[in-house]
Parts: structure tokens; sequence; C-alpha cells
């Protein structure tokens, strides 16, 4: 490793560092399963969590998983070939989610949303087979703050995402340790460590989400006129003022005799 990419690495490890203390994504004696989708992200939260696990003082297991939806020409056995290298225990659960979505998706409705739930689901079904109590997701600081903005421009709600909740299961706790890692750093660090990247091979795999890469677009515009746009609009999501906002709930709470 040069010293740029050894100083990248220790940047992204002392982020996931920090988001697993913040917000105590890890306990003693946890089975954790990370979803790995063969994407930039998951693997780099892979290798992270292992990484962090060899010299943690909190005793933790991984398993990673990940879902191949049957899209024709989905790469399942070189996300496994990878797996099988880390040397993290894996598995690789195949199911009928395309069939699934061809028959039953309604028009208009929308593609990517139907098969993330579909995987979500899955997931959470085979970490409670598999004895974990935690999901692991690679999520990231621009899919929170994606997240925050599309939820005020486009659905009207001021919510984000949570970097650890309880699963609509009631029994898996979700985490996303790579809540303060950027993905302008993910980019770099995967390719510096030759991650074996698989598309998704679903039929609007890079085509979808235009109101994200809208989102996307207007930050990297107002980030050339202010460089900590992103980290700014993160610390936003700590700091929230309930007096200064108008949903009347909260209004009750926060109450003025
Ligand atoms: N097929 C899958 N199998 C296992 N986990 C998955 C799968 N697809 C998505 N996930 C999990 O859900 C997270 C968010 O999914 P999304 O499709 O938004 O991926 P992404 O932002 O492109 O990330 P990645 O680079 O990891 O694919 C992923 O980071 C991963 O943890």
């Amino acid at each position: 490793m040069t010293a740029v990419e050894e100083r990248l690495y220790k940047r992204i490890k002392n982020g996931v560092g920090r988001a697993i203390a913040d917000f105590n994504l890890i306990e003693e004696g946890d089975r954790i399963a990370v979803a790995v989708s063969g994407g930039k992200d998951s693997y780099t939260l892979l290798q992270m969590l292992e990484a962090l696990r060899r010299r943690a003082p909190v005793k933790y297991e991984l398993l990673a998983l990940t879902i191949d939806s049957g899209y024709p020409g989905f790469r399942a056995d070189i996300i496994a070939a990878h797996l099988q290298a880390t040397g993290v225990p894996y598995h690789v659960e195949k199911t009928n989610h395309f069939e699934i979505i061809t028959e039953k998706r309604r028009p208009g409705s929308s593609y990517c949303s139907i098969c993330a739930r579909l995987k979500r689901g899955v997931l959470y079904t085979l970490a409670q087979q598999f004895g974990c109590n935690k999901l692991a997701l690679g999520h990231h600081l621009d899919d929170f703050i994606e997240t925050l903005l599309l939820n005020q421009f486009y659905v009207g709600s001021l919510k984000a995402m949570a970097p650890r909740m309880l699963a609509d299961n009631g029994a898996t706790v979700v985490i996303r340790p790579l809540v303060y890692v950027e993905e302008q750093e993910i980019i770099p660090f995967a390719q510096q460590s030759g991650f074996p990247v698989v598309c998704c091979c679903c039929p609007v795999c890079g085509t979808a989400d235009l109101q994200r890469q809208r989102m996307k677009k207007l930050l990297a515009e107002l980030e050339r006129e202010n460089p900590s746009v992103k980290r700014s609009l993160l610390r936003a999501l700590a700091n929230v003022q309930p007096r200064h906002l108008l949903d009347r709930e909260l209004q009750q709470v926060c109450a003025v005799p």
C-alpha cells in the first residue's frame, strides 16, 4: 500500500470506528450479518468490520450474506469467490425475485423499491436463521443526506436514515456503520482494494432513480461553492432544534408554558 492509499484506508476505518462508538453499533457477543451486494459500498463495509474485529477489545462475529435475485447475468460466483478469499463465513441465497417482480409489478410502480423490499425481507429472515442479532448495511454519508433531501423535496417529511434501528421483524437490529464515510472516499478505496464489483443486472440497473441522481447533481453543484456542504447536512441531522420546526406533536413536547 502506498502512503496515500494507507491514509485513505485509515480515514475510512476511523470513520467506521467513530460511528460504532457514537451510536453503539457493536456490542460484546454480537453476531452480525453483513449484507454484501457485490457493490463497492458493501465490500468496503465488510473489509472494515473484519479489520476492526481482528483488533477490537469487543468480541463479535461476522457472516456475509448475499441475495441473488435471479436477474440473468448476475455473477454471484464472483462475489462468492471474493468472500471465500476474505475468510469471513458467507452465504449466498438464490431467490425468484426477478420472476415475482416481472409477474406482480403494477405499471408505474418503482422497480427498485419492490426489489429492495423483497431483498430486505429475505435478509431479515436469513439473519434470524443464522442466529445473527444484527444486520449491517452499506449505506454511506451521501445516502443519508440524499435521502434527507429527497424526503424534504418530494415526500414532505423531515427524515433521513437511522444508523441503528430495530427492524420491522422486531428481532434484528439494523446498523449502518458507513454513516460517516463519503462516497468519494469509497470509490478510490474500492479501486485500490481491487474489489470485484458486479452489476446487479436488474432490468433498470443504472437508469433508475432519477430523483436521487438529481440530488447528487445538486449536492455536487453546492459543493463547488461550499466544500463542506455534505458534512454540514450530516451535522444538521445530529443537531435538531425541535422548537424551530412546525411539527405540532414536537411543539407539545417542547411547549413553553
Ligand atoms: N443483493 C444484495 N445482497 C445483499 N445485500 C444487499 C443486496 N443489495 C443490497 N444490499 C445491501 O443493501 C445496501 C444498500 O443497497 P443499494 O442497492 O442501495 O446499494 P448501493 O448503494 O449500490 O451499495 P453497494 O455498493 O453495496 O451495492 C447495500 O450496501 C448492501 O448492504
